[in-house]
């Protein structure tokens, strides 16, 4: 990790001060997948480098990590560190391939299989490289936005390591919850705990928000949820704050991403631990608030595919969104995003007018 850890301080704070529930301004934005594909000057690197690689080489992530910061300036109020969520997985010994999608070569089949895991991570070891990325993608910012850390959730990368890729029926992994039940949770919570160690260093390395996605959540019928990864959820946001206060460590604010389960948001809520929680389009905002109450801030939640729509049904969309996330009473721990990652046929100016239009609609003026 880089010895010199002081920052320089923060021109803009939206975002934090909405995931602690404050009223803002307006609506602090940003994009999930915020620097990928859908970018020219992404391709331009991507180019000449493999996925992993550029997650490897801090100067690399870093450098895709400003690009929609330098693209957006003044219209964007987030960066989100360049890596993946399958770099845990590699982390616990497994070998990944990008090609287009992921793949594991040699996927978890049994609980036979778990042997071959590194028994204990050693993150900085394994990981020192996403905390270098952080550190000088913090300091290169010059506190002109907030710097994201993020991983996956246990159940969404457990699905990864036994699917051995993404999967449309996830039967492996599934097989796996009902024959082997007590391994299954096992598993869990051992990837929980790198989890910890992985976030606890991103914070340490400059980090100022966690974001913990948990693409497949819905997948989990709500009682398969509770049992399997809610647990899991919880042993990180509590082990996140326990060893952070111990190192004496400022703690930041931590956002679940749990896509396609809102049948779980009231329970996510009152008991896992979190100050926002991410939502899907797939609910209306004000019924979400009500769902959750006043104990945490949301985050979303435009259907991405609404980026595709032209202008016209943006601008329609993102008025409607900010009305119901506002409900007449001003902007108050809400952060402006899509419901999930934007895709890589998005045209980046139609992105710049959806920023242009949260800022509009969201504004408390
Ligand atoms: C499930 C998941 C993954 N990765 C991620 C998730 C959770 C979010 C979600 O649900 O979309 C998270 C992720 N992946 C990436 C980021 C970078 C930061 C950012 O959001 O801008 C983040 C936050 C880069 C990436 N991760 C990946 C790319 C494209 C790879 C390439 O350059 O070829 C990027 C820019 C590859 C990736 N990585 C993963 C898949 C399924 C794929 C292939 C398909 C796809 O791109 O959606 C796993």
């Amino acid at each position: 990790m880089a010895a010199d850890l002081t920052f320089p301080p923060m021109k803009n704070d939206l975002l934090l001060r909405a995931a602690r529930g404050e009223e803002t301004e307006r609506a602090p934005v940003w994009v999930m997948r915020q620097a990928g594909r859908y970018l020219p000057e992404f391709h331009k690197v991507r180019a000449h480098h493999s996925f992993f690689e550029i997650c490897r080489t801090p100067e690399l992530a870093m450098e895709l990590t400003l690009q929609p910061i330098r693209r957006y300036s003044g219209l964007i109020d987030a960066a989100i560190i360049f890596s993946d969520i399958l770099v845990v997985p590699q982390a616990l010994g497994m070998e990944v391939e990008m090609n287009p999608g992921p793949h594991f070569p040699d996927p978890l089949n049994t609980p036979e299989d778990l042997s071959k895991l590194r028994a204990d991570v050693d993150v900085n070891k394994e990981l020192g490289y996403v905390f270098d990325a952080i550190t000088i993608t913090r300091k290169a910012l010059d506190g002109e936005v907030p710097l994201i850390g993020f991983c996956g959730a246990p159940w969404t990368l457990f699905s990864y390591m036994v699917e051995g890729g993404s999967s449309k029926t996830f039967t492996k992994c599934k097989s796996w919850l009902f024959r082997y039940p007590e391994e299954s949770k096992a598993l869990l919570l051992r990837i929980a705990d790198v989890c910890v160690d992985f976030l606890v260093g991103q914070v340490k390395a400059g980090a100022q928000l966690l974001q913990i996605f948990d693409s497949w959540a819905g997948e989990l019928a709500p009682h398969h949820f509770q049992e399997f990864s809610l647990p899991s959820l919880q042993r990180i946001s509590l082990g996140v704050r326990r060893k952070l206060a111990a190192e004496k460590i400022p703690l930041v604010p931590m956002t679940v991403f749990p896509k396609g389960a809102n049948s779980e948001l009231a329970s996510l809520a009152h008991e896992g631990g979190y100050d926002v929680i991410g939502l899907d389009w797939c609910i209306e905002p004000s019924e979400a608030r009500r769902l959750v109450g006043d104990k945490v801030a949301v985050q979303g939640n435009l259907d991405p595919n609404v980026l595709y729509g032209g202008r016209e049904s943006i601008e329609r969309e993102v008025k409607r969104m900010c009305a119901s996330f506002k409900g007449g009473k001003g902007t108050k721990a809400w952060i402006a995003n899509l419901g999930h990652g934007i895709t890589p046929g998005v045209d980046p100016d139609d992105l710049k007018w959806f920023f242009e239009c949260v800022h509009k609609y969201s504004s408390n003026a």
